[in-house]
C-alpha cells in the first residue's frame, strides 16, 4: 500500500510549481502552536483529532462529510489539535479542507499527507497548515533531514511518523524532532495493536513528545495511553464513526478522570 501512495505521490509532486528559497517570505502567517498544546495537556493524553472521509483499510468512513462542521465539533469537543487528511487518491480528503477549517476553527492544524518533497512543504504552508507529517518509512535518512530542516525554517512544526526501533534511531539520526508518532498501524496487514506504542516508548528521549497514532478505540485504550506518560493521541475513525463527537470525546476521558 505505501508503495502505491508513494508511486501516487510522486506523480502529484512532478506538477507542483517549482520555488526558488530566497524568495520564500513566510513571515506574515500566524502560526499555531502545535506541540505546545500538546505538551500542555498534563491531566489527559492531547488529542488530535482527525478529519478523515475514508481510508485505504476502511473505504469510506463517513458518508455525509462536511470537513469544516466536523471540525467545529472536534473544538467545542475539547479536541487540542486537529489532523486535517489532505490525500485525494486514497483518503478522499483534499488541501481545501485544511484552508476551509483555519478560517472555522482556532486549533493548530497538522496537514496529514505523504510528504516526499519540499515543494510539499511549501504548498503546506500556503495552505494553512501549522505542522505536517513527516513518515520515517517513507524517506531515506537524507530525505528526512532536509524536509525537516525546511519545513521547520519555513515555520512548521513537524510531527515524524515510526513504526519501529530502527527508525526511531534513524529520526534521531538526522534529526531531533519535537514530537515522534508510534504509529500503531502495521502498513502490511493494517492490523492496529496499541501495544505497539508502549513497546517503543523506552527509546524515545524524555525530551521529546510522545503521539500514539492510529487504532485507538477505547476509555481504557485512552487510559493506558495516559498511565504510560504518552503525551498526546491521534484519532480519527472511532471519532468519525460516532454520533455524537462530544459523547464519544467525553467517554474515551472517562477512565483519566475517575
Ligand atoms: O488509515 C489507514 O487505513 C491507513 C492506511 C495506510 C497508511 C495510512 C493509513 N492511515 C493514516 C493514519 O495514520 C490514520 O489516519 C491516523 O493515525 C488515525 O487512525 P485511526 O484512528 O485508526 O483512524
Amino acid at each position: 500500500m505505501l508503495t502505491k501512495i508513494l508511486k501516487q505521490k510522486e506523480k502529484e509532486v512532478a506538477v507542483l510549481p517549482s520555488f526558488i528559497k530566497g524568495e520564500l517570505d513566510f513571515t506574515d502567517k500566524d502560526h499555531r502552536p502545535f506541540a505546545y498544546k500538546i505538551a500542555n495537556s498534563l491531566s489527559m493524553p492531547a488529542l488530535i483529532a482527525e478529519v478523515k472521509k475514508a481510508s485505504p483499510s476502511k473505504g469510506i468512513i463517513k458518508e455525509n462529510f462536511n470537513p469544516v462542521e466536523i471540525a467545529v465539533e472536534y473544538e467545542k469537543a475539547g479536541a487540542s489539535c486537529l489532523s486535517i487528511l489532505t490525500d485525494t487518491e486514497f483518503f478522499q480528503g483534499d488541501l481545501q479542507y485544511l484552508k476551509d477549517i483555519r478560517n472555522h476553527v482556532s486549533l493548530p492544524l497538522l496537514r496529514k499527507d505523504f510528504i516526499i518533497d519540499e515543494k510539499q512543504i511549501i504548498e503546506s504552508v500556503e495552505n494553512g497548515a501549522d505542522a505536517i507529517l513527516l513518515i520515517a518509512a517513507c524517506l531515506s535518512n537524507e530525505r528526512l533531514g532536509k524536509l525537516h530542516a525546511l519545513a521547520t525554517e519555513c515555520g512548521l512544526e513537524c510531527l515524524v511518523e515510526v513504526h519501529s526501533q530502527q527508525e526511531i534511531q534513524q529520526v534521531y539520526d538526522v534529526c531531533n524532532p519535537s514530537m515522534i508518532g508510534i504509529n500503531n498501524r502495521d502498513l502490511k496487514t493494517f492490523i492496529t495493536d496499541i501495544e505497539h506504542t508502549f513497546s517503543l516508548l523506552s527509546s524515545i528521549k524524555k525530551e521529546t513528545l510522545v503521539i500514539s497514532e492510529s487504532g485507538i478505540k477505547t476509555a481504557s485504550d485512552v487510559k493506558s495511553l495516559f498511565d504510560h506518560h504518552v503525551n498526546g493521541m491521534l484519532i480519527g475513525e472511532t471519532l468519525m464513526r460516532a454520533d455524537s463527537i462530544e459523547n464519544k470525546i467525553r467517554e474515551l476521558y472517562h477512565d483519566c478522570s475517575n
